[in-house]
């Protein structure tokens, strides 16, 4: 049994315990810390959970997890370093938060707290996330291997250095808005060459599923798979050569480019803010 007390009740947070609930952990080892009484309600009946008090929620939790707002991070960490200061209990706490590093966690926490900082995505909500992991100066390998664990049951993960995170944060933590958005214009447009709009979402969404089923297969890479709906002289090949021409790829590596260098700007504006404190 590992107790968890989710801070930050929004669409992480609620993604993290809906794949936790859907992945069988009872209720009652979780609980809810969340700024806004009624969402903190909300979630209460969803999910069968205890929405609590920042100071009893850390109270005996393995592990706190972080999910507010990267700016509400630090705050919020000396809240939780307060709370577990006197504690005899060992709790690991863990950051969801994009572009803040281990260290400005460790540093609003009693010297020697074990951190370890994930990079999740919001398909955890159907257990289909994909998580990087990382452990801070304190962390032992049995504090990872138990963040390890319960990321697991919510979807894949991966362990990467610190030095990663941004890249990943830029790869699969924004990632999931891409293909959306990838979605959302293939619908519009299977919608102006006249189909309904219903049957263009089905047919765009059954394609998602399906392309990422055999991507996930590990048979063949993406390269190959593309080869094989690219008959000679046919209607793909025709499409690609507008999408490769259009800069879809250059587009996507800028995109990534963005939100990595985007990563690393909130991070020094952690540190800035850090500096203003000293
Ligand atoms: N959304 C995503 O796909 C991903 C997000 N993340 C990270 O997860 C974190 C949360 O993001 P997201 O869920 O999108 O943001 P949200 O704004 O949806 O959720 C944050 C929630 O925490 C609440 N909150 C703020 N301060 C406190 C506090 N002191 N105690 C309890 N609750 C508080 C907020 O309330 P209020 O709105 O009133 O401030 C809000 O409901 C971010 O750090 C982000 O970088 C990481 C990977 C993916
Ligand atoms: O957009 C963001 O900043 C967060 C981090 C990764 C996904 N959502």
């Amino acid at each position: 049994m590992t107790r968890i007390a989710v801070v930050g009740g929004g669409r992480i947070g609620e993604a993290l315990i809906a794949g936790l609930r859907e992945a069988g952990t009872p209720g009652s080892d979780i609980v809810v810390i969340e700024a806004v009484q009624a969402r903190a309600d909300e979630l209460a009946k969803k999910y069968s959970i205890l929405p609590t008090t920042l100071d009893i929620g850390c109270e005996g939790a393995d592990v706190i997890a972080i999910a507010v707002k990267p700016q509400d991070v630090p705050a919020v960490t000396e809240r939780v370093g307060d709370a577990i200061s006197d504690s005899v209990h060992e709790s690991i706490v863990v950051s969801l938060a994009a572009g803040v590093s281990t260290e400005s966690l460790e540093t609003r926490l009693s010297a020697g707290s074990p951190v370890v900082r994930v990079m999740p995505n919001t398909a955890m909500l159907v257990g289909q996330g994909v998580s990087a992991i990382c452990k801070g100066r304190f962390a032992r390998d049995e504090h990872l291997e138990q963040v390890r664990s319960i990321m697991e049951s919510v979807g894949a993960v991966v362990v990467v250095t610190e030095a990663q995170m941004d890249a990943v944060t830029a790869v699969s933590g924004s990632g999931p808005a891409y293909f959306f958005l990838l979605a959302e214009a293939l619908i519009d447009a299977g919608v102006e060459q006249g189909l309904p709009r219903d049957v263009a979402t089905t047919l765009a969404t059954g394609t998602a599923l399906g392309a990422g089923a055999m991507l996930a297969g590990g048979g063949e890479g993406p390269g190959q798979l593309r080869y094989n709906v690219s008959s000679p002289g046919g209607t793909t090949a025709a499409a690609i050569r507008r999408l490769e021409s259009g800069g879809l790829r250059a587009a996507v590596a800028d995109a990534v480019e963005a939100a990595a260098s985007r990563s690393r700007e909130m991070a020094r504006a952690v540190i800035e803010d850090d500096d203003e404190i000293d």
